[in-house]
């Protein structure tokens, strides 16, 4: 199983329908802003993620220009997740492109 990289404006039918979107920037750059209901991934949590995760529901990887999303979402793919996307131009993009489609913390 592999992963598929996928265009921004690509992603957001995809995102409006069943997907679980994946953030594994830093817990700063997360809590300042993400993904819409993006939870974020790293070595503390990404085992349970795994075991808890419904494999056969689309994956969505987020960084934060679109590189360390590819090793994330081949790493998850080789895990059982059916269907992993790994979002070129990361949050970057995404928050200039549907900075409506984005959360803001504190
Ligand atoms: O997050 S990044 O590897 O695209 S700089």
């Amino acid at each position: 199983m592999t992963y598929k990289c996928i265009d921004i404006t690509d992603a957001l039918p995809i995102i409006e329908k069943e997907v679980i979107v994946v953030d594994i920037r830093d817990a700063v750059s997360y809590q300042t802003s993400h993904m819409q209901d993006a939870i974020n991934l790293n070595n503390d949590n990404v085992e349970a993620f795994i075991n808890n995760s419904d494999k056969a529901t689309p994956v969505i990887v987020c960084c934060y220009h679109g590189n360390s999303s590819k090793g994330a979402a081949e790493y998850l793919a080789a895990q059982g997740f059916a269907d992993v996307y790994s979002l070129n131009g990361g949050f970057s993009q995404w928050s200039a492109m549907y900075p409506e489609q984005c959360e803001f913390g504190a």
